[in-house]
């Protein structure tokens, strides 16, 4: 079993770390629970990697605990840990055959070769990997060496918990859905929990349960794949995940009415008092380009645009536009009447979403 706590981890490779900048784990408190898929999405440089090394021992945090099953383990090396890394690069010994490389970890522990047998040909067959037992590994593909990988994760019976670091960087795309499919698959057949570090959101929400977006050190959404794309937690999953992301807008209120820029926005009473009784200046608005609707028309819901382009991608059309100097993304549905450069944007009021200093404030809307 493998329940794996963070609580007030927080890490910084300086020395003497001098502000939040010098930190790549900010503070963060996580659970994540046993048996889950889940995904660890974010930009490069996020703090993904370290984060995963962390919870498997490779690093000590500098500052919080981590916990598996609530025991400390800060000071356990990974071996200790019933943890395996499936890292961006297979690791395996390419003078072995494929068998031996799937032996490896068990043998290691001494385990008694008429139990190592069944379990490498178990593992072999999930992986499909039977016909290429007796190769050596030298002689396999990348992607056969990276499930070959995955394999050594999977034959040790006390393993509860496997961590994948971009594992699929290597593959070829036409094989990366297939490998995923497997992952997910082993996923269901063993009850292990898996972390599965990406910057792909594809990759993420198709393996994912649940995933947890990081930026800049911090944990900021961990919800469903819905969950981040309905209602975003922060502007950067906003901005992160959807294609295109969120569209937002820093506003201001004066004289009871919502400014971007100089431009009124009509929205409704709610979203107007909780800009108003606002106590930071940082006050955004977020729209997905779902749902913004373009017309040729204007109505008391709607405010002036520049079209800039609009690109047809068959089952919709991208329309960029500008708006008080800005640009956004509009997603129209096939078949939309053709809009010109003059056009009307009208924002879903059930759809903005507010954001003080870049966090989602929950409003119910009218
Ligand atoms: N060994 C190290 N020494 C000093 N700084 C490091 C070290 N490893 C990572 N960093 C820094 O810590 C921050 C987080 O890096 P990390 O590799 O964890 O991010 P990541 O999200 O995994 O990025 P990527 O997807 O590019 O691997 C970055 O600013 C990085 O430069």
């Amino acid at each position: 079993m493998a329940e794996i706590t963070l609580k007030g981890l927080a890490h910084s490779y300086e020395k003497t770390p001098k502000g939040a900048a010098d930190y790549a784990i900010r503070q963060m408190d996580h659970v994540w629970h046993q048996g889950g898929a889940y995904a660890l999405l974010g930009p490069s440089g996020c703090g993904k990697s370290t984060l995963l090394n962390i919870i498997s021992g490779l690093l000590e945090p500098s500052e919080g605990d981590v916990l598996f099953d609530g025991h400390r383990v800060n000071e356990l090396p990974p071996e200790e840990r019933n943890i395996a890394q499936v890292f961006q690069f297979p690791v395996i010994y390419d003078t072995m055959t494929v068998f031996d490389n799937l032996a490896f970890p068990l043998r290691n522990m001494n385990t008694p070769e008429y139990r190592v047998k069944p379990k490498v040909l178990e593992v072999a067959d999930i992986l499909e990997l039977t016909p290429l037992l007796d190769r050596k590994a030298k002689n396999l593909t990348a992607d056969e060496k990276q499930k070959v990988s995955m394999g050594r994760g999977l034959v040790r019976d006390d393993v509860t918990a496997i961590l994948f670091d971009e594992p699929l960087t290597v593959i070829d795309p036409q094989l990366k859905w297939k490998l995923r499919r497997k992952l997910k698959e082993i996923h269901e057949r063993f009850n292990i929990t898996m972390i599965y570090v990406t910057h792909d959101q594809l990759e993420a929400s198709t393996f994912a349960d649940k995933i947890a977006v990081m930026y800049d050190g911090q944990v900021v959404q961990f919800g469903t794949p819905r969950e981040l794309f309905e209602r975003p937690a922060h502007t950067f999953v906003g901005y992160f995940i959807g294609s295109p992301g969120m569209n937002f807008m820093a506003v201001e209120h004066q004289a009871d009415q919502v400014l971007f820029g100089a431009q009124p926005l009509p929205i409704n009473a709610q979203l107007r008092r909780a800009i108003a009784t606002a106590t930071s200046s940082n006050i955004k608005l977020g729209i997905r380009p779902e749902f913004i609707a373009i017309s040729t028309s204007q109505t008391a819901e709607s405010v002036p645009i520049q079209v800039i382009s609009v690109q047809d991608l068959g089952t919709y059309s991208l329309v960029t536009f500008s708006l008080n100097g800005q640009t956004f993304k509009a997603r129209l549905p096939e078949g939309h009447p053709p809009v010109g450069e003059a056009a009307f944007a009208e924002f879903d009021n059930a759809k903005l979403a507010l954001y003080i200093d870049e966090y989602l404030v929950e409003t119910s809307h009218e």
